[in-house]
C-alpha cells in the first residue's frame, strides 16, 4: 500500500462487550500502522477477543474506529468486511469441503473476489506460501487440529484485507508451523501494508516478531510498547501475577522465565 496515512488504524474511547455487559470500556489506541505486527496479550477473560471482534464490527461498538479515513463504528457488514478480516479462535467447523474449496469459497465471497480464475491462482499462491500446497485436495474433516488452523489462515490471507486480525493463529501449531506462520504473515503485513494485529499467549514469540505489543488486562490497556516497553517483570506481576525474569538472548530478543507466582 503506497498511501501510508491509510495505513493505520486508530482507535478512540472504544466500548464493546456483550448484551448488558462491557467488556472493553473507553478504550484508545495511538494509531496502530500497517506493515508491522501488533500483538494483543493479556491473561485469559482480558477482553482480547471481544476488542478484536468489535474492530471487525462482529459485536456493537461504540467511540471511534477510524481505518485510511474511514469512520468503522456504525458502518456497515459489507464496509467493515471490504477492509477488515477476522480470523476466530476456534478451528474452522469440520465440513465436507476439501481445503482449496474452503479457500475459494472465502475468496468469493470477499469484497476482492475477482474473476474464478484469478481466484484459483491466488489460492494456490496463498497455499504454497504457508507451505500447505499438499493439503489442498484434502477434506477438511481428515484435517488435525493444526491443519485445520493453517488452512484457516490461508482463507484470512487470501482476502487480502487491509486490517488482519488473527486469534490465537498459533494456538494449534508445533514450533516449525508457528515460526513459519509468523514469518509469512510478518512477509506479508511489510509486502501489502497490512494493519495486523495478532492475540498471542507466547509472549516470547510476541517479542520476536512483533514490533508493538499492547497489553490488555481487565478491559483495560496495561502497557502499550515496544516489546522492551511492555514486557517487564512489573507487567509480569501486575498482569498475570507471576514472578518473571526478562532478558535479552545472545540474538537480542526478549527471553522470559518465569519463576513463581506472586
Ligand atoms: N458471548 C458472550 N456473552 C457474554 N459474555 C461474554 C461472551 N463472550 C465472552 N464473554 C465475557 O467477556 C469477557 C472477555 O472475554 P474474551 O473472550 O474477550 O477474553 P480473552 O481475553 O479473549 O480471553 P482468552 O485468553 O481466555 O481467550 C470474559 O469475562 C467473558 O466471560
Amino acid at each position: 500500500m503506497s498511501d501510508t496515512a491509510s495505513a493505520t488504524l486508530s482507535v478512540e474511547r472504544l466500548s464493546v462487550g456483550y448484551p448488558g455487559r462491557k467488556v472493553i470500556d473507553n478504550l484508545s489506541l495511538s494509531p496502530i500502522r500497517g506493515g508491522a505486527l501488533t500483538a494483543l496479550v493479556g491473561p485469559n477473560a482480558a477482553g482480547k477477543t471481544t476488542l478484536l471482534r468489535g474492530l471487525a464490527g462482529l459485536n456493537r461498538a461504540y467511540g471511534s474506529i477510524r481505518f485510511g479515513g474511514r469512520e468503522l463504528v456504525g458502518a456497515s457488514a459489507t464496509e467493515h468486511a471490504a477492509h477488515v478480516t477476522y480470523m476466530p479462535q476456534a478451528l474452522p467447523q469440520r465440513v465436507g469441503l476439501t481445503v482449496f474449496e474452503a479457500l475459494l469459497g472465502a475468496l468469493k465471497a470477499s469484497p476482492h473476489g475477482r474473476a474464478s480464475s484469478a481466484d484459483r491462482e491466488l489460492a494456490l499462491e496463498t497455499l504454497a506460501r504457508l507451505g500447505i500446497e499438499q493439503l489442498a485436495m484434502r477434506a477438511l474433516d481428515e484435517l488435525s487440529g493444526g491443519q485445520r488452523q493453517m488452512a484457516s489462515l490461508a482463507q484470512a490471507i487470501a482476502r487480502r484485507p487491509s486490517v488482519l486480525l488473527l486469534d490465537e493463529p498459533t494456538s494449534a501449531l508445533d514450533l516449525n508451523h508457528q515460526l513459519r506462520v509468523m514469518k509469512v504473515v510478518q512477509a506479508i503485513a511489510r509486502e501489502r501494508g497490512i494493519v495486523t494485529i495478532l492475540v498471542l499467549h507466547d509472549i516470547a514469540l510476541a517479542c520476536r516478531w512483533c514490533e508493538r505489543i499492547i497489553v490488555l488486562s481487565g478491559g483495560k490497556v496495561f502497557a502499550d510498547g515496544s516489546p522492551d516497553e511492555a514486557v517487564t517483570p512489573k507487567m509480569f506481576s501486575g498482569v498475570y501475577g507471576v514472578e518473571a525474569r526478562v532478558e535479552h538472548c545472545s540474538r537480542g530478543y526478549l527471553q522470559v522465565m518465569v519463576d513463581d507466582d506472586v
